[in-house]
C-alpha cells in the first residue's frame, strides 16, 4: 500500500473517499470532458492572492511557506474567492515550489522579491545534494491534508483542483534560485549539461507524479500541471526537455488512477508554448490551457477538438470597464465555443486588480454562454 490514507479511497469508486460531501456543481468536470454543460464553466489562476483584502489579512505578517504548510490556513485562503464569486472550481492553495523542499532545497519567501533558493543547483555535482526517493506521504503531507480538509469544509460546492510544477518550471527554479528574466543559468545547463539535465527533469517527473496521485486519494478532483517557464524554451528545446516530461506524467497518472477506477481529469498549462499547440493537445492531457498569445479559433483549428480548451483572456483585460470586460469575453467565447471550453484568464490574477472586476468577468461568462446554448 504506498499511501498511508489509500484505504479511504474505494476501488472502482469515481469520486474518492465516501465521506466527503456529495458535488453540487460539476459543470467544470463535465467541460473537461466535453460534455454537455448548461453554462461554460469559470476560475481563474491566482483566485486566491493578494487582489483580495481577506487574503492580504489572512496573510499579513505570516511566513509564506509556514502558511502552506498549515491545512487551516491553505482550506480558509482556497474558500475565500468562492465565497465573493460564483466560480465553477477551487484550486487549493499552495505553491509549486513546496517540490523542491520536498527533495532537500531551501526556498524562502522574500518580500519584494519572491522565492529565493539560497543555495541553487550550480553544477551536475549539486544533484547528489537532492533526496532521489522522497516519501511524499511524510514530505508534502500537509499538502494532502489541506485538500482533504478543503473537500470537506468546500461543502461539494464546486469541484477542488489540484497541481504540481512542471519539471522544466521546477529545474529552472532549482537552478536560477528564484525568478529570471532570461533563465541562461538553467539553459546553460540544457546546452552545457543535456544529460545531467535529464537526470533532473526525470527525478522531478517521478516525484511528482506520486505527488499528483497523493492529491486524488486525499481528494482533488482534477488536476493542472504548470510548465509556466515553456516560453523561455524554443521548439526544439520544447521537445526535448519539456513535452516528454509532461507526457510521461499524465500517462503514469492516469494509469495508476485507472488501475484504481478513478478518472481525474488533468489540465497542461505550458505558458508561452503557442509554438507546441498540436504536440500539447496530443500529450495525453484531457484539457489544454492557453495564454492571451494564442487567438481561440486558431487555437480551436490546431488542436482539431481533440481536447478541450481553458483560458485565455488577457488578465490585463481586468483592468478595463466592466461593460468592456463583458464584450471581451462574448468575444472569447465565440472564438472558443461553448463546448470542450472552461474560461480562464491567460494567466494569474495581478494583486493591483479590483474584485469588483473578477466579479464582472465571471458573470459576463454565465450570462454570455447561457445565452449562446439556448440558442444553439
Ligand atoms: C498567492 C501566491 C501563491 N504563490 C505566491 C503568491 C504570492 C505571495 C503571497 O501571497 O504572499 C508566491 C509566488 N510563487 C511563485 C511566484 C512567481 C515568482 C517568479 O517567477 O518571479 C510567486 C510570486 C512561483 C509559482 N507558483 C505557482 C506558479 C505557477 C503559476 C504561474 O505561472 O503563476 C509559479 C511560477 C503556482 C501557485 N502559487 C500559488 C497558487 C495558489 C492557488 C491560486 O492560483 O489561487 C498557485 C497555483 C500561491
Amino acid at each position: 500500500m504506498p499511501f498511508s490514507w489509500m484505504p479511504r479511497v474505494i476501488a472502482g469508486e469515481r469520486e474518492g473517499p465516501k465521506d466527503f460531501p456529495q458535488l453540487k456543481n460539476d459543470t467544470f468536470l463535465r467541460a473537461a470532458r466535453g460534455e454537455e454543460i448548461e453554462h461554460v464553466p469559470v476560475w481563474c489562476m491566482r483566485q486566491a492572492g493578494r487582489y483580495l483584502p481577506e487574503f492580504r489579512e489572512s496573510r499579513a505578517g505570516k511566513d509564506f511557506f509556514e502558511t502552506c504548510q498549515s491545512p487551516e490556513a491553505c482550506c480558509e485562503l482556497t474558500l475565500q474567492p468562492l465565497r465573493r464569486f460564483p466560480f465553477d472550481a477551487a484550486i487549493i492553495f499552495s505553491d509549486i515550489l513546496v517540490v523542491p523542499q520536498a527533495m532537500g532545497m531551501d526556498v524562502q519567501m522574500v518580500a519584494g522579491k519572491g522565492p529565493t533558493f539560497p543555495e541553487p543547483l550550480k553544477e551536475p555535482e549539486d544533484l547528489q545534494r537532492l533526496q532521489v526517493k522522497v516519501d511524499t506521504a511524510k514530505e508534502l503531507g500537509y499538502v494532502f491534508r489541506a485538500i482533504t480538509l478543503t473537500r470537506h469544509k468546500i461543502e461539494g460546492k464546486v469541484p477542488l483542483i489540484g497541481f504540481s510544477g512542471a519539471p522544466w518550471t521546477l529545474m529552472s527554479y532549482m537552478i536560477e534560485g528564484g525568478g529570471s528574466n532570461t533563465h541562461s543559468k538553467a539553459k546553460r545547463w540544457l546546452y552545457q549539461h543535456p544529460e545531467a539535465s535529464h537526470m533532473l527533469l526525470k527525478m522531478l517527473t517521478d516525484v511528482i507524479v506520486e505527488y499528483l496521485l497523493g492529491q486524488v486519494a486525499a481528494g482533488a478532483q482534477a488536476l493542472q500541471v504548470f510548465e509556466s517557464h515553456a516560453g523561455i524554451l524554443g521548439p526544439a528545446e520544447f521537445k526535448e526537455f519539456s513535452l516528454p516530461y509532461l507526457r510521461d506524467i499524465a500517462r503514469r497518472v492516469k494509469d495508476k488512477l485507472k488501475e484504481a477506477g478513478q478518472d481525474v481529469p488533468m489540465i497542461v498549462f505550458a505558458k508561452d508554448a503557442h509554438y507546441a499547440l498540436e504536440e500539447l493537445s496530443q500529450s495525453n492531457y484531457e484539457v489544454v490551457g492557453l495564454d492571451w498569445t494564442i487567438d481561440p479559433l486558431s487555437a480551436r483549428e490546431r488542436t482539431g477538438g481533440k481536447v478541450s480548451l481553458q483560458g485565455n483572456m488577457d488578465p490585463c483585460a481586468l483592468y478595463a470597464p466592466k461593460e468592456r470586460i463583458s464584450d471581451i469575453v462574448k468575444k472569447m467565447l465565440e472564438g472558443f465555443g461553448t463546448r470542450g471550453y472552461i474560461a480562464n484568464l491567460g494567466h494569474g490574477v495581478y494583486p493591483d486588480m479590483t474584485p469588483e472586476n473578477i466579479g464582472a468577468f465571471v458573470e459576463a461568462v454565465h450570462q454570455h454562454s447561457k445565452q449562446m446554448i439556448k440558442q444553439i
